[in-house]
């Protein structure tokens, strides 16, 4: 069982403090009251942040390595006797009964055709046997068809049997999670879902995800990496990471709910595509994504949005969401969703301003290759620093990022820049915006596609693709929301401040104060030698 989280804190009250041997020298080895766990020794100057576990005969830590990474090490200590063990057994046993944050109980769900089919092998191999080193129960769904998960949260399971919910599969398995809890929550709570300015009731149990998908963009986004066991080390550590849901509707209706990216055009059409390619495996989005790109197809349409207040800084102000960053405080304390009812049309000017009950609205139309909103950077392998690099988890705002029609040539040029260090945002046809609420309509019309099959060299490609392409008898893209197709269009977002929490603590910045941090697990056959 994870004991808690160990700072070296210097003047904090000792609850324990021995001499005990450890590879054939003696330490000074202190328990302090605020689950300080200050391995003193000599050796404090290793400065490497760990948490210890003490399983059997030994004492097991995580430590941080590199990339994000969480690792489980073992170590022993040798007590001078038997009472002195005990007295140290004892001491701990205090400790972990006093801990609420880290959890007893889990409910698992595994979607065992995630990415490359792997979910359960992961979970099994990777993840359960951490979970039983640190005393935590487990129920383990393993699911049958598409929602299972999400049907048996909203209306079957005895949510006050368990401390988390736990997915193990990529961003759409999470997305089904967050749908079973929301939606339960708020008709446990009589909140209507269809109002879009409905304040909505936050989640009680946090949510941790064991990546095992195609994409992962949820956890990379939360944890810095796509790594399983990094993963289950936040959950059994208890960590807490709040974290911003935006709610789609249509006609006040409610569609669904997002977490990462709400994407239309370019990322839509490659999702439409790429559901048709599912047994490619991760690979899909390659393959969609270079045809999209080569179909170059543009759309239009109205987008209004209600940008957010000042102190949550902008899209281009290079702050990075990090763990207990201050944006995402400012942003609780704004209290960004605000009540009311709001009024505002759509302009037929190219750029407008309407005014409602909480600011002003601003209105741009246009002709789009892609309108993208981030409520995280949706860093993930294929984009490190992600779709929108400085948004925040909980800040109660989205990047709404608008990419205007251009040419092929410089449209893979600001795509390219999403691989790399160079600043996406940084072109002429690209505009960002950090805004609490939008809404897009898309013009009644049909959309002529802009592919002039003169000027590439992959002329025969190209032809066959945009025969091909799913949207060209509309005129409409689909909205691509988390890896699921929205069936409208026309729809109206609202960002909706820590709606949910994760088993996650962000990504961590490198700096000293990471490297001091300390943990302690305990089992309880925890025996040390004389
Ligand atoms: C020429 C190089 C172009 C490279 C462009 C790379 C840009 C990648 C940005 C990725 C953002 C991903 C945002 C997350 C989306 C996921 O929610 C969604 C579903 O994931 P999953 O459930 O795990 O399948 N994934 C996608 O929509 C895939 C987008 C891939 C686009 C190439
Ligand atoms: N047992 C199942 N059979 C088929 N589809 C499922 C099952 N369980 C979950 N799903 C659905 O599979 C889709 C993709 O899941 P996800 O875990 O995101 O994998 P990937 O990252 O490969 O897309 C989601 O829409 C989810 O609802
Ligand atoms: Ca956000």
């Amino acid at each position: 069982m994870l004991i808690s989280e160990f700072f070296i804190m210097v003047n904090q009250p000792t609850l324990l403090s021995s001499q005990l041997f450890y590879e054939n020298r003696v330490v000074e080895v202190t328990l302090n009251r605020v689950m300080l766990g200050l391995w003193k020794e000599i050796e404090t100057r290793r400065k490497r942040s760990a948490s210890f576990n003490c399983i059997s005969k030994d004492v097991s830590y995580t430590e941080r390595t590199k990339h994000h990474c969480w690792r489980c090490k073992d170590i022993i200590f040798h007590c001078l006797d038997k009472a002195q063990r005990q007295q140290w057994v004892q001491t701990i046993n205090n400790q972990l009964s006093l801990l609420s944050i880290r959890p007893k109980r889990l409910l698992v769900y595994i979607n065992p055709y995630s990415g490359k089919q792997r979910g359960k092998w992961i979970y099994e191999q990777r993840v359960a046997p951490l979970f039983s080193r640190a005393s935590i129960s487990t129920d383990v769904i393993v699911t049958e068809s598409a929602n299972h998960a999400r049907d048996h949260l909203k209306t079957e399971v005895d949510l006050k049997q368990c401390d988390g919910v736990v997915c193990v599969g990529g961003d759409g398995m999470f997305s089904e999670v967050v749908h079973g809890l929301v939606s339960r929550t708020q008709s446990d709570s009589r909140v209507d879902q269809n109002q879009p300015n409905q304040d909505l009731v936050p989640c009680a149990l946090r949510i941790g995800i064991i990546p095992a998908g195609s994409t992962d963009c949820i956890c990379y986004s939360t944890t810095g990496t796509n790594d399983p066991v990094t993963s289950a080390l936040h959950i059994i550590m208890g960590d807490s990471q709040p974290m911003d849901v935006c709610s789609v509707h249509h006609n006040n209706t409610f569609l669904r709910y997002s977490v990462s990216l709400l994407g239309y055009g370019f990322y839509g059409d490659v999702l439409t595509d790429s559901e048709r390619k599912r047994w490619m495996g991760p690979s899909r989005y390659d393959f969609s994504g270079l045809k999209t790109f080569l179909t170059h197809q543009y759309y239009e349409g109205t987008v209004a949005f209600l940008p957010a207040k000042d102190n949550l800084g902008n899209p281009r102000d290079k702050i990075k969401c990090r763990t207990r960053c201050h944006i995402c405080e400012q942003g609780a304390n704004n209290g960004q969703l605000l009540s009311g009812d709001h009024v505002y049309k759509m302009a037929e000017e190219n750029s407008d301003e309407e005014t409602s009950g909480d600011g002003v609205w601003r209105v741009i139309r246009g002709k789009f290759l892609a309108i993208n909103a981030a409520c995280m950077s949706c860093a993930c392998p294929r984009s490190p620093r992600g779709l929108s690099p400085y948004a925040h988890l909980a800040d109660g705002t989205t990047d709404l990022i608008l990419v205007r029609k251009a040419s092929r040539l410089d449209f893979l040029r600001h795509l390219i820049r999403h691989t790399n260090k160079d600043d996406q945002f940084d072109m002429s046809f690209v505009e960002v915006h950090r805004v609490r609420r939008f809404r897009f309509a898309p013009k009644h019309s049909n959309v002529i596609s802009e592919v002039d099959l003169s000027e590439t060299s992959g002329k025969k490609i190209c032809n066959q693709v945009c025969t091909a392409h799913p949207n060209n008898d509309t005129g409409h893209s689909n909205w691509n929301c988390d890896g699921e197709i929205l069936p409208h269009a026309d729809i109206q977002v609202s960002v909706h401040c820590q709606l949910i929490r994760l088993f996650a603590r962000g990504v961590e910045r490198g700096t000293t104060f990471d490297t001091y941090t300390w943990s302690v697990i305990e089992g309880s056959n925890l025996s040390w030698q004389a």
